[in-house]
């Protein structure tokens, strides 16, 4: 107890805590943004008034020397910051807003005129944003605030592509439907539904693309298209410096060093909510350092013998573990135990099954053997080992993507909409496993046909909306093979399958399971499923697990608990309707 006490503090803490490349981004993004608001009312006079201390070099008075004018190359390159702050804002808004707004109002046009937009997008995004920019701009004429409309457009198709694509499984869902048929009003509907929905992509998407914003309207400037004298950013301090690049090449430093800064800190704050809105990475940093996955507080010589066995087993050819789970309780905020000390083994080869009514306790085991401890409950165990490694203490990503694989239950909302899926299916086994993308593919490709995916090679070129529910769920399963994972946690797999394919995919899981000799822990509600299934069934009851039986147990009724009896009884009624 003395340990929960000591942990729950330490835990409120850490759950603050930024992912690293955030913190550097917005560190370095604030002090951008503090010498864009301070650096004019400070600096502006040596900046602006000319002098007669000329092409003076750096020195302490001067620390980046003065220009052909005797103006402060240092207060220069400070006091451009805000215009050219304040012009990249001006185009991130408009690319965001022009670009969220096709592309969640061409859900309500009709579908023609949808393809239309959708189609000729496309093709704008294969564009340069870079030649759009020009192209505008040279129509427009030369101006910093054309500049910024110019490389607003040009940026439009990258937000229209996104929202689109984020959109469309939203438009989808069974709420929205329900709001359309309330005749909820269709901006009534996007500022509810669509949008909330979508912010984080969104969010990640202005952030890098403000970064691109800001050295496109530079470029602008610096070819004489953008900001015009007296006034200047970082572009015209860039074009002033080039015609002095021999005479005094130190010129160019101030307004360099500040573009990339800033460019650094907007790619920063991008890549850093990128990585923390990854379920993969989230999810590890929550379970190994916040302290919701903890070994119990047994006493610790105990615990050290039981990881010793557990390993031991794991080395030991005759009896391969994959999965060693001793006193594994999920704690809820609120003290409920959601979860109540259970235990179990899965050895290599072995498919076994986890069966229980819903709300038993069978996800979040799972998703705790995992390293995925939910968000708002507190896992400890006596004993956790995944696929040969000690979950209660931190492994790396890479080896938890490489030797475990997930399956989950709602294969929508485990696609990034916005990726093909061979992107996103081969990405484990191209950057983990070193793969070559065409073998990849290859690979790929084979596991569709394998699990009855028509037209494999045209459905892996397309978005997940573009699948329907099972498909998805069958890609899903096809992605799991393809990682070559130890360990298979399928969590209701086949739920979204029509009967008919769902028993030609498990038979074809299996297969490719035994395949690979990789051991199953596979989760549902069907025990028919799961009696055809797996070598051995654990029976799950409010957070405990009532009866273990074999298959060949649990095939001629020969149960003993009067839960697994219910189920039995409930799904032979089921199978006579
Ligand atoms: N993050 C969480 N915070 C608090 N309680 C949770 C959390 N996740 C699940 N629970 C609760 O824990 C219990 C077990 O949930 P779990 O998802 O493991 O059930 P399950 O057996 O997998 O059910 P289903 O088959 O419906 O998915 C439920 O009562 C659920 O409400």
């Amino acid at each position: 107890m003395a340990n929960e006490a000591q942990a729950a503090p330490t835990q409120k803490k850490q759950k603050r805590r930024l992912h690293p490349i955030l913190l550097a981004g917005l560190i370095i993004m604030t002090v951008v943004v503090l010498i864009g608001i301070f650096a004019p009312m400070w600096f502006s006079e040596s900046a602006n008034v000319q002098s007669n201390d000329r092409r003076m070099p750096i020195s302490a008075d001067h620390p980046l020397g003065t220009d052909e004018f005797g103006r402060d190359l240092f207060s220069r390159a400070l006091v451009a910051t805000r215009l050219t702050l304040l012009l990249t804002v001006a185009a991130s808004a408009i690319s965001v807003v022009i670009g969220v707004t096709i592309g969640t109002l061409v859900w309500f046009m009709p579908p023609r005129v949808r393809q239309l937009i959708v189609g000729a997008n496309s093709v704008a995004v294969a564009f340069p944003n870079l030649v759009i920019a020009l192209i505008i701009a040279a129509i427009l004429g030369p101006g910093a605030w054309t500049a910024a409309f110019a490389v607003g457009i040009a940026s439009v198709p990258a937000f229209v592509r996104l929202t689109v694509n984020m959109s469309s499984p939203i438009m989808a869902r069974d709420y929205v439907t329900t709001a359309h048929l309330l005749r909820v009003s269709k901006y009534k509907l996007i500022g509810r539904h669509v949008l909330p929905n979508m912010a984080e992509p969104l969010l990640i998407l202005t952030a890098s693309n403000f970064a691109v914003t800001l050295v496109e309207l530079s470029g602008l400037s610096f070819i004489g298209l953008g900001v015009q004298s007296p006034d200047y950013d970082y572009g015209l301090l860039l074009s002033d410096a080039l015609t002095m690049i021999y005479a005094q090449p130190t010129q160019v430093i101030g307004p360099a060093v500040m573009i990339v800064l800033a460019g650094l800190g907007a790619m920063l704050i991008g890549d850093g909510l990128a990585a923390s809105s990854n379920p993969r990475t989230r999810g590890q940093r929550r379970a190994m350092r916040t302290g919701t996955l903890r070994p119990a507080p047994a006493a610790a010589n105990e615990q050290a013998k039981e990881q010793e066995a557990a390993r031991e087993a794991a080395e030991d050819p005759e009896d391969e573990i994959d999965v060693r789970v001793r006193d594994l309780r999920v704690t809820a905020a609120n003290g409920t135990e959601l979860v109540k000390g259970i235990d179990f083994d899965v050895r290599r080869r072995e498919i076994v099954g986890l069966v229980g009514e819903s709300g038993s306790g069978k996800s979040l085991t799972a998703m705790t053997l995992c390293g995925l401890t939910p968000e708002g409950v507190t896992a400890t165990a006596g004993t956790l080992v995944a696929a040969g490694h000690n979950m209660l203490e931190p492994v790396s990503s890479r080896e938890l993507a490489q030797d475990i694989a997930l399956v989950y239950q709602d294969p929508m909302s485990t696609f990034n909409p916005a990726l093909k899926l061979n992107t996103q299916l081969t990405e484990v086994a191209r950057t983990h496993l070193g793969m070559r993308p065409s073998r990849a593919r290859r690979k790929l490709i084979e596991r569709f046909e394998q699990l009855k995916i028509t037209s494999p090679e045209h459905r892996i070129g397309q978005h997940p909306h573009e699948l329907s529910g099972g498909m998805l769920q069958r890609a899903m399963i096809a992605s799991s093979l393809l990682a070559e994972a130890k360990l298979i946690v399928a969590d209701e797999p086949t739920t979204a399958l029509d009967v008919t394919v769902q028993a030609e995919v498990l038979r074809q899981f299996v297969s490719a399971t035994q395949e690979l000799d990789a051991s199953v822990l596979f989760i549902s509600h069907d025990l028919g499923v799961v009696e055809a299934l797996c070598d051995r069934v654990l029976v799950m009851y409010r957070g405990e697990i009532v009866e273990e039986l074999t298959a060949e147990q649990l095939g001629s009724r020969r149960v003993e608990h009067p839960y697994t009896r219910k189920l039995l009884d409930a799904a032979e009624y089921v199978e006579a309707l």
